[in-house]
This record gives structure tokens, C-alpha cells and sequence, in this order.
């Protein structure tokens, strides 16, 4: 049997916000100034969700980029990041109702993202989601990312809560991964990246198609 929920903590891109478009647009300006060629969006759809510096890594290493071009690569995406930030993104419908609903519970919300800590809470500031939560931690605010249960356990720790009674929303296997290692039951939504495999197949307390149908669990 899962503990009633007495604290919650979702993703952020993918679960919250459809920032695929920023990834594109920042990876496309990162590339451009290398003189390098561009990538498709389905290469990024699939890449993201495991922090900023491996997508770099992995985009890198995708167009065939000659080795030692990382540290300036990195520099120059986060300076592109912090400008477009939010600028092609936007909230998955069912978001707002979903997190006001999470609020008239009464539990406290936290966001736990791979994305780093401050283009997390700006892009949550210009997305109007700010007000929702009382802690948002990003990638670099711990030694280890998700799917490490570290973050979790951490953000758990900040919320007062156990891990038994704190439920992970997340879009991808890397945040139920981090949920079952932490001890934090899990739902997930169908609608974000998941890097390129069914969401479906990873288990969980409940798949959502629309974060609003968190109703149904926390109603009980
Ligand atoms: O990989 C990222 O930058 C963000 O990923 P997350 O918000 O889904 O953890
Ligand atoms: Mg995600």
C-alpha cells in the first residue's frame, strides 16, 4: 500500500514546461558559433533530461566536434540559455490546474530538475509557476543528478517528509529511476520526453495524460 501523500515534487521540462523548443533554439545558436553543423529536433527530444552538460556532450560528439571543445561549448550554450530562456517554451495544458489543485491539498510542492538551479527558477518566474513552490532545486544544487535518489532524498529532507510519503511527478525513467532508489512513489506523465521510448512501459503509481488528472490519486 503507498502512504498518503504529505509533500510533492515534480519535474520540471518535460513534466511542467515543453522546453524542447528553447533546447533547440539554444543548441542551434551554440553550434552556429562553433561553426558546426546544426541538429534535428529529434535528436534533442531525445538527449534532454539528463542536465545541460550532457546534452552538450552528446550533441558534441553527435556532429562528430573535434575533442577539447566542451569547456567553450558549455560556455557559450548557457550564455545562450540565460537570453532565450522560456522564449520557445510554453506550459503543458492541464499545468496550472494540476498544481492548484496539488495547493488545495495543503502539502507543500517542490520542483527537482536536472536543468541548472538558475535558468530553472527564471524560466518558472516567466512562466508565472514561481508562486507554486517552496523549494526549486536544479542540477547543480547537489554532487549528483537524477537518476541519483541523492537530489531526492535531499529535496525530501528540505520538505520534512519521509520518502515513503513523498510522490515524484516526473515525465522520463530517469526521475522514476531516482523515485524507486529514493523511496518516493511515482506518477508519471505521458506527454514529455522520455528519451525516445514509451513512458508507458516504466512502472508507476499512475500514468497521466494531463498533470490535472492528479485528481484522482490525491482525492482518496
Ligand atoms: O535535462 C535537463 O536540463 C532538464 O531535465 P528535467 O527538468 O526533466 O530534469
Ligand atoms: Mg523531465
Amino acid at each position: 500500500m503507498t502512504t498518503k501523500p504529505l509533500a510533492f515534487i515534480l519535474d520540471l521540462d518535460g513534466t511542467l514546461v515543453d522546453t524542447l523548443g528553447d533546447f533547440v533554439a539554444v543548441l542551434g545558436l551554440t553550434l552556429a558559433d562553433l561553426g558546426l553543423p546544426g541538429v534535428d529536433r529529434g535528436f534533442v527530444e531525445r538527449t534532454i533530461g539528463r542536465g545541460g552538460e550532457n546534452l552538450v556532450r552528446q550533441t558534441l560528439a553527435h556532429v562528430g566536434a573535434k575533442p577539447g571543445l566542451f569547456d567553450h561549448a558549455w560556455a557559450l550554450y548557457q550564455e545562450h540559455y540565460a537570453a532565450v530562456n522560456g522564449a520557445h517554451a510554453a506550459v503543458y495544458p492541464g499545468v496550472v490546474e494540476g498544481l492548484e489543485l496539488l495547493r488545495a491539498t495543503g502539502r507543500p510542492l517542490a520542483v527537482l530538475t536536472n536543468k541548472p538551479a538558475a535558468p530553472a527558477r527564471e524560466l518558472l518566474r516567466r512562466k508565472g509557476l514561481d508562486g507554486y513552490f517552496s523549494h526549486v532545486f536544479g542540477g547543480d544544487d547537489f554532487p549528483r543528478k537524477k537518476p541519483d535518489p541523492l537530489p531526492l532524498l535531499k529535496t525530501c529532507e528540505a520538505l520534512g517528509q519521509r520518502p515513503a510519503s513523498t510522490w515524484m511527478i516526473g515525465d522520463s525513467r530517469n526521475d522514476a529511476e531516482a523515485a524507486r532508489a529514493a523511496g518516493c512513489p511515482v506518477v508519471l506523465v505521458t506527454y514529455g520526453y522520455n528519451h525516445g521510448e514509451d513512458i508507458r512501459a516504466v512502472p508507476a503509481l499512475r500514468h497521466l495524460d494531463r498533470l490535472d488528472e492528479i485528481s484522482a490519486c490525491v482525492r482518496a
